[in-house]
């Protein structure tokens, strides 16, 4: 069986008893209960999606940055050069970039997925060459992609996942690197939530009011050629194709993989959030193994988390990507993990309850 098929198959509900059974585990801690707020919803999540009560605490994160670039470019949807993608791969691969400095911080570790890029990239154990094409096709003239490549990019994803895991990481976070990439996104979470086009599109970078006028025309326009009655809704490999580019592939094929797994990821910001979108439009189940890192001030990133139906942990501006919000994020999902392992319970520590 094919690889995103067999994945798609092995993605199942999170474990309802030992998600009751993390609920009443905090009933017993020694707190008021509910006084640890998101954290206890969090800390039920990951002891469904590991299957057991308390879950692991997640001791070896790693970030993977999927790199690709965007034929849209040629639009001016962006004041950046193409070419930054390639050298900020070098910058990730010297320890440089935000996402690194971020990433030592949380005790995790970075590896870059070039799924896309349209320069030659140098692979070492950094840096992992999967490109399936250099660059996508300008999304406002015709198909991104092929499906073929589109389908072969989300086996990368997956394949990235595996390999991980396989390597023993507990929590995987997840990054992107594309100068373009918010385009694309924007075409993505227009399509797959029915938002509006100028709602969803956003200033990505830091572009100004005509370059978002502009991007917001390209969104439009490349949205409509994906309009289907509603009896017909669009196949989410068609989506991509179309309008997604090869690290959303990639992305989204990495989250169905570290959900068939049972391993938590934690989402970073908009492009992951877009590629979320794509996932569950493939498989509706795989939210439940989704944490939302962050919420980006992208203008788009608010509607896909309400169609994911995710809570984001933190809130702080941030519009950068990269796999920023997921590593700030991730010292919160280890600490509601050890929370519900290591907090002694009312019996235990021989603390009253409150009078009945
Ligand atoms: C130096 C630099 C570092 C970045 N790191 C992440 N991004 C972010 O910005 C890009 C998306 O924005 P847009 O669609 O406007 O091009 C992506 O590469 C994303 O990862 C960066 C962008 C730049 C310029
Ligand atoms: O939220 C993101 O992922 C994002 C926002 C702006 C630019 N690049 C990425």
């Amino acid at each position: 069986m094919p690889l995103l098929d067999d994945t798609l198959d092995r993605i199942g509900p999170p474990d309802a008893a030992a998600q009751a059974e993390a609920r009443e585990r905090q009933a017993q801690l020694t707190k008021p209960a509910g006084s640890l707020g998101v954290l206890e919803d969090l800390s039920v999540r990951l002891a469904g999606i590991a299957g057991t009560c308390p879950p692991p605490v997640p001791a070896r994160p790693v970030v993977a940055v999927f790199a690709g670039d965007h034929g849209v470019l040629a639009q001016g949807v962006s004041p950046w050069p193409a070419e930054v993608t390639g050298s900020m791969v070098e910058n990730f691969r010297a320890g440089g970039a935000a996402v690194n400095v971020l990433a030592r911080a949380c005790g995790a570790e970075v590896v870059v997925v070039d799924v896309g890029v349209a320069t030659p990239v140098v692979a070492d154990d950094v840096v992992w060459d999967r490109n399936v094409r250099r660059g996508t096709a300008d999304l406002r003239v015709g198909p991104a992609m092929t499906r073929e490549e589109a389908l072969a990019a989300l086996e990368v994803g997956i394949g990235v996942a595996d390999e991980l895991v396989e390597r023993g990481h507990d929590l995987l976070l997840t990054g992107d690197m594309g100068i373009g990439n918010t385009t694309a996104s924007a075409c993505l979470v227009a399509t797959l939530t029915g938002a509006d086009p100028t709602v969803v599109t956003g200033r990505g970078t830091g572009v100004d009011d005509a370059t978002l006028a502009l991007k917001t025309v390209v969104v439009t326009e490349a949205v409509a050629r994906l309009r289907r009655p509603a009896a017909h809704p669009v196949d989410p490999v068609e989506v991509l194709s179309e309008v997604g580019g090869l690290e959303h592939a990639a992305l989204a094929g990495f989250l169905l993989g570290a959900a068939a797994r049972r391993v938590p990821v934690l989402l970073d910001g908009f492009i992951a959030g877009s590629a979320a979108l794509v996932a569950q439009a493939l498989c509706p189940a795989v939210v439940d193994h989704l944490v939302a890192g962050h919420r980006s001030a992208e203008f788009g990133h608010t509607a896909t988390l309400q169609h994911l139906g995710l809570r984001p942990l933190v809130d702080l501006d941030l519009r950068l990507g990269e796999g920023s919000g997921a590593a700030l994020a991730a010292p919160l999902v280890r600490s509601a993990a050890a929370l519900l392992a290591e907090m002694a319970t009312f019996d235990g520590a021989g603390v009253a309850r409150k009078d009945a």
